[in-house]
């Protein structure tokens, strides 16, 4: 799986040594969930993870000790309940967090705030007081507003740098690849959309006309597809009935995510992830585009790109529900 993931490489200096890095201290928070164990296990087998956390409120001896068996060098530990958080994120280099609960039928991602909005805030506080140089990457929804939570989190702890804090978007692109291809009859592999925007209904924004390789479609099937994209979750989650959201996927994507993290901070060159960040390219204050990824997180802002008129239109009815929701998380951590 990690053909996709693995770029070229050149190395580049951290605190001005020329050695590359290659251990890593991993957390995964919510590590005992749906996503938490796909993802927990696609971590045990990257080899630049060399020390595995995994968190949860329940289950994580468990889990823990199950992938402690695997023949890979990555050493796992289990950390249940909150009076062993701190411990479990000590130092973490990257930090994951799917930790909350998943939609069921009919509720939208916002629905999820009530309960979700403490758990990253409460995350949040202990990965400032015991990793504030961790990367830290939230899956949990509604991640258009869960990631300013964590970012006030951080500055109210005068922890937050702003290249460090990311919502994890790469299973919308995984999506539009798959369409893409699935429509053109080509090999997924082959195929790169960049998606930008938020995580939620009409704030995912595919950029179509940027495919690589390049693919036209007539007007009806490039908003059929569009709006497949950008339902693609609600897709999984009516076909679970009521089991919860995409798990496996979003394992896929979530390892993807991390092993990018991982690149940059081991020094690779050319490492390009999007996620969903503070951001001045768009009139919202968060944003996802294509970022070059390095030793300290986020390099470069790689930016929106030339976008064709329809994606201007969707760009222009993204932004007032991505303020909306930016606004939402920012309120609840200034309570
Ligand atoms: N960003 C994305 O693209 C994306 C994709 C899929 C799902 N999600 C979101 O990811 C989240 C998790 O989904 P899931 O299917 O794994 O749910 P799940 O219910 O299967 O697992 C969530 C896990 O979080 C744990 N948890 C709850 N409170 C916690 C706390 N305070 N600290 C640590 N762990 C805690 C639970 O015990 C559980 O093990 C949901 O909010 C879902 O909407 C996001
Ligand atoms: O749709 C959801 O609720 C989960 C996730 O955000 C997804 O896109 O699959």
């Amino acid at each position: 799986m990690f053909s996709r993931l693995v770029r070229p490489t050149l190395v580049s200096a951290r605190n001005f040594s020329t050695s590359k890095q290659n251990n890593f201290k991993v957390a995964v928070a919510g590590a005992s969930g749906g996503i938490g164990q796909p993802l927990s296990l696609l971590l045990k087998v990257n080899p630049l993870v060399t020390e595995l956390s995994l968190y949860d409120i329940v289950h994580t001896p468990g889990v823990a000790a199950d992938l402690s068996h695997i023949e890979t060098v990555g050493k796992v530990k289990g950390y249940n309940g909150p009076e062993n958080l701190l411990e479990a994120l000590r130092n973490a280099d990257v930090i994951i967090i799917p930790a909350g609960v998943p939609r069921k039928p009919g509720m939208t991602r916002d629905d999820l705030f009530n309960t979700n909005a403490g758990i990253v805030r409460d995350l949040a506080k202990a990965a400032a007081e015991v990793a504030p140089k961790a990367l830290i990457g939230i899956i949990t929804n509604p991640v258009n507003s869960t990631v300013p939570i964590a970012c006030e989190v951080l500055k109210q702890a005068g922890k937050f740098d702003p290249k460090r804090v990311f919502g994890v978007t790469s299973l919308d692109i995984v999506r539009a690849n798959t369409f893409i291809a699935e429509g053109k009859g080509l090999n997924p592999k082959d195929v790169s959309i960049p998606v930008i925007g938020g995580h939620s209904g009409v704030t995912i924004i595919p950029l179509i006309s940027r495919a690589t390789p390049s693919v036209s479609f007539p007007e009806d099937q490039l908003k059929a597809l569009t709006t497949r994209i950008q339902e693609a979750g609600t897709e999984v989650v009516k076909a679970k009935a009521g089991a919860g959201s995409a798990t496996l996927s979003m394992a896929y994507a979530g390892a993807r995510f991390a092993n990018s993290l991982l690149r940059g901070l081991k020094g690779e060159s050319n490492v390009i992830e999007p996620a969903y960040v503070v951001s001045d390219v768009t009139e919202s204050e968060y944003f996802s585009t294509p970022l070059l990824l390095g030793k300290n997180g986020i390099e470069k802002n790689l930016g929106l790109g030339k976008l064709s008129d329809y994606e201007q239109q969707l760009l222009k009815a993204a932004i007032p529900e991505l303020k909306k929701n930016i606004k939402a998380g920012v309120d609840f951590a200034k309570k």
